[in-house]
């Protein structure tokens, strides 16, 4: 213990020792929060003797809580751990306990996010709910989400019976009450418990039934909440209720850190938790072991332009490295190839690939640094879900592709019933033994079988007529045009459209400019870029040890690398195109701060002016300018009229921002001077600008953001 005390600087030491009341501390980006963490659940341990059964530790994914785990095992052997999880691991086994309150049995069913959405589209089917009326992904944020946070909520959900609930869908009106009535419905049915309720069921039960609660806010004698940057107001709640009794709440982590808003967590909680707790003690850890010196001076930089902050510098330990290197360029082409050659230039200097991360804002960037990767040979691994060419949607709209070329089975049926056309296991069977019987291919068999009875009250029309169609007009058509026609006649863009996932959306997006710049080459057509394809798409397995790593920020967050290249940096990349005000605009620094502090040794940045869909602007990224020129060496200078129009239009960018952060809401009132009062009914964000109906007026008017008229 007395070595493990020794290795701490005095401010983790205080973190580590000050055990008792409430405790925040402000852990700058690699300061040691995992070790300081680690080593006071030791201490508490180890030389105070409290008993691993009354502390307990939240982290923030499961792999934190079984790294924590594996550490204390290997200093204080075997004894129950179970308390240091996540919340939801925990909130499960709060559950099995105390569920019971509610008439549910111990045994209760987890809905992960499939079956969230697997019930969801049984429900659409049984409404008849169709594309017109909404999609997957909005009903599950506007609806299972957003009516899951309101007040009232889970005691009239808890409350009421399923037969009552039963009469309640039977009578409902509004669509989108009744899909959420319905889901409630299979919940209770099921016992089921998705994992919002295992937070909303815990807070209840701990709010409701006082017994429960002084027991478990007896055993718990220490709280200690890792990332607290990222934890939501509710989760929040529950560490306060639950050291309660003992007042001992541990919180680390850090608010500059926070991106995760998008899920509940909010930087004014690690802000504001002095007010809540006056007698709270803050220690701020300022010590970076992880950076050199020019890393941290740019990161510190780049993150003291947000307002929302509890303003810290960290000081390297490290010694002087080279500055992080910039590299801007005319097309994603150059900036892929870039990375690869920093790539070999690094392994020819000594460093071993899997000392190497490129990081992204979104999945969809993946793909060109895929794709050069596969061509120079180099083995790389992507961390944060699957390779781009082995995502559902690619393939599937590869498969499309190649049923206008080579027809072959798999890709037949991969497409035949995505969308749905009604073609079941017995169909396929029958397809199956036709084309065997007379060495035919599954699309033939299709073909030569189209009228015949077995395939009355299907959609095969649709596919053969999307597949003959756009096949016939192959030689005079770009690609990218071939690649829309196929997926819009086959349904296929309405299907993805009704899933609304962004990433899919994004990914196809990606594929289309790919299909877009393929069809400016006039070598290129659409059996060689098929080809091309493929080669990215049949990779070996293998898992590879020493690989280049390939991830999300958001699944970087907690880690290091010694080499660490940031791709993409472009206006409407990252910062993404979607942000709406200053306050969202924060935490998207935040998260290239998240990205720029995962660099030990080197930092690489880039950038091209032909990324981001058709739309966007192609300027450099705000975050390269925040992060101070005079910080980066520059591969080459950027250009004098691109960086000021950049700048300029960064500046128009901001005052948007700022304008939308006092933005009146929909249904607010105000009066005009020539108009009279009206009603705020749409906020055109694009615009800039409000739709109002006025009283007096028929129809209504679009007012800017900027027009003159006062708030009722
Ligand atoms: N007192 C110390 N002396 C030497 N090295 C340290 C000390 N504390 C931490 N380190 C090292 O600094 C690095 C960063 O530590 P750690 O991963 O715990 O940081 P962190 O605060 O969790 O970072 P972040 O929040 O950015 O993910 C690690 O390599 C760790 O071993």
């Amino acid at each position: 213990m007395n070595d493990l005390l020794s290795k701490l600087n005095p401010e983790q030491l205080s973190a580590v020792q000050t055990t008792e009341g409430y405790v925040r501390v402000m852990a700058g980006a690699g300061t040691g929060k995992t070790k300081a963490l680690t080593a006071r659940y030791c201490y508490l341990v180890s030389e105070l003797g409290i008993s691993p059964a009354n502390i307990l530790t939240v982290t923030f994914t499961n792999r934190a809580a079984n790294e924590m785990k594996a550490r204390m095992r290997s200093i204080l052997g075997d004894a129950d751990l179970g308390f240091i999880s996540t919340i939801h691991a925990f909130c499960t086994r709060f559950l099995k306990e105390e569920i019971h309150h509610l008439g549910y049995p111990k045994n209760f069913i987890i809905l992960d996010t499939e079956d969230e959405r697997e019930m969801l589209q049984r429900i659409f089917a049984d409404m008849k709910i169709t594309l017109r009326d909404t999609t997957m992904q909005r009903t599950i944020d506007q609806v299972l989400e957003a009516k899951k946070f309101t007040p009232g909520y889970i005691s009239g959900f808890i409350q009421i019976s399923a037969e009552e609930l039963q009469q309640c869908i039977e009578k409902e009106k509004d669509k989108n009450n009744e899909i959420f009535l319905r889901y409630l419905y299979e919940q209770k049915k099921n016992y089921g418990l998705d994992f919002n309720d295992l937070i909303n069921f815990t807070l209840y039960i701990l709010e409701n039934f006082p017994d429960a609660r002084e027991k478990w806010e007896k055993r718990i004698e220490y709280v200690m909440v890792d990332e607290f940057q990222d934890v939501s107001e509710k989760q929040y709640k529950i560490a306060r209720i639950l050291s309660g009794k003992h007042k001992n709440l541990f919180i680390v982590g850090d608010s500059d850190q926070t991106i995760y808003s998008w899920r509940g967590s909010h930087v004014r909680l690690f802000l504001d938790f002095d007010k809540k707790y006056p007698s709270a003690k803050t220690i701020v850890l300022t010590e970076n072991y992880r950076s050199t010196p020019q890393i941290l001076r740019m990161s510190n930089e780049l993150i003291s332009h947000n307002v929302l902050r509890f303003p810290k510098e960290l000081n390297a330990v490290r010694p002087n490295g080279a500055k992080p290197l910039y590299f801007h360029s005319k097309s994603p082409k150059d900036e892929t190839e870039w990375i690869a050659d920093s790539i070999q230039t690094l392994v020819k200097q000594g460093a071993v690939l899997s000392d190497i991360a490129v990081l992204y804002r979104s999945h969809f960037l993946s793909r060109g640094v895929e794709e050069i990767l596969i061509q120079r040979k180099i083995p790389y691994r992507v961390l944060s879900g699957v390779s781009f060419y082995e995502r559902r949607e690619i393939k599937d709209v590869v498969a499309y592709l190649r049923m206008l070329t080579t027809q072959d089975d798999i890709a037949f049926l991969r497409t035949i019933n995505v969308p749905s056309r009604k073609i079941g296991k017995k169909k396929i069977q029958f397809l199956k033994e036709y084309a065997n019987a007379n060495r035919i291919s599954l699309w033939n068999a299709l073909l030569e079988n189209q009228d015949s009875a077995v395939f009355k009250g299907t959609n095969i029309q649709n596919y053969i007529h999307a597949i003959n169609t756009t096949k016939k007009s192959i030689a005079d058509k770009k690609l990218d045009d071939i690649l829309d026609e196929v997926l819009d006649l086959s349904g296929y863009t309405e299907f993805i459209r009704m899933d609304a996932d962004q990433d899919r959306l994004d990914n196809i997006a990606e594929f289309k400019q790919n299909a877009e710049l393929a069809a400016k080459d006039p070598d290129e057509n659409l059996e060689t870029f098929l080809s091309r394809v493929a080669l990215y798409g049949n990779l070996d397995k293998e898992e590879r040890k020493n690989a280049v790593k390939l991830l999300s920020i958001h699944a970087a967050k907690g880690l290091e690398f010694r080499f660490v290249f940031v791709t993409g940096l472009e206006e409407g990349v990252f910062p993404s195109a979607q942000i709406e005000t200053a306050e969202e605009m924060e935490e998207e620094r935040r998260i290239a701060y998240v990205a720029f502090t995962r660099a030990k040794e080197r930092l690489f940045l880039s950038e091209n002016e032909g990324g981001g869909s058709a739309n966007l602007s192609k300027f450099p990224s705000r975050f390269i300018f925040d992060a101070g020129e005079h910080n980066l060496e520059f591969v080459r200078p950027l250009p004098d009229d691109l960086k000021k129009k950049a700048l300029q239009h960064i500046q128009q960018d901001t005052e948007r921002l700022e304008l939308l952060q006092n933005l009146l809401f929909v249904g607010d009132r105000i009066r005009h001077a020539v108009f009279g009062e009206g009603t705020i009914l749409e906020i055109d964000a694009k615009n800039s600008s409000y739709v109002i109906q006025f009283d007096k007026l028929e129809t209504t008017r679009n007012l800017q953001f900027t027009a003159k008229f006062e708030r009722l």
